[in-house]
């Protein structure tokens, strides 16, 4: 068992996958990608986010001209494929109680990406936690509060933790201020891959 950090509210399980299912994982998502290849998206006022997107499960979440939303269609028109048993195993343990997830989205981060302070408030039950998967390179996630502004508490997340986002910190703001590029040996080009899995409806 993988120790488990409770800051604010964010259950952070400290190497919860080992080298091997990190590996494992990298593989299927590439099978993923090729079905549903990331995309860099443009907010709504037409800035393009530095982090490249992509999803499975009936919904993905997207951003274009026309918003930010949940989308049953990847941008280029198809289907998002399913969300690989693997990850939903990981769903099931660290969120037994919860619904299933209807998506997950997948997070791509190259040198210089970044993920501004930000609640996740397109989904329609804050009852459901939010699950993030980190893969390769370690991030800086930064954790404030519900409301805008205030103190923050941030941590390197490594390869393999996973963080539940449930309970009092469902709706807490948290980003990624910067990641350590070359710091993990898992993505042969280096880079980050944040999954979270998300029930929408
Ligand atoms: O990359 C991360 O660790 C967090 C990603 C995130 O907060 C999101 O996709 O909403
Ligand atoms: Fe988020």
């Amino acid at each position: 068992m993988s120790d488990i950090l409770d800051i604010r509210g964010f259950r952070i399980h400290r190497g919860f996958l080992d080298r091997p299912a990190q590996e494992s994982l990298v593989a299927t998502l590439r099978e993923v990608l090729r079905a549903a290849p990331l995309v860099q998206p443009v907010t709504p006022r037409g800035r393009p986010m530095s982090v490249r997107m992509s999803a499975a499960g009936r919904f993905g979440w997207i951003t274009d001209r026309n918003g930010y939303r949940y989308s049953e269609t990847h941008p280029d028109g198809m289907a998002w494929p399913p969300i690989p048993d693997e990850v939903l195993a990981i769903w099931d343990t660290v969120a037994p109680e919860a619904r299933a997830p209807e998506c997950c989205l997948i997070n791509w981060y190259g040198e210089g990406a970044r993920m501004g302070l930000h609640q996740d408030r397109d989904e329609g039950d804050f009852t459901q936690p939010v699950v993030s998967v980190s893969l390769g390179d370690e991030g800086l996630f930064r954790m404030g509060n519900e409301e805008r502004g205030g103190k923050t508490e941030s941590l390197w997340l490594r390869s393999g933790d996973v963080v539940v986002m449930g309970g009092e910190a469902r709706l807490r703001h948290h980003g990624v201020d910067r990641i350590r590029f070359g710091s993990s040996t898992l993505l042969p080009q280096g880079g980050r891959i944040n999954l979270t899995l998300r029930v929408v409806t």
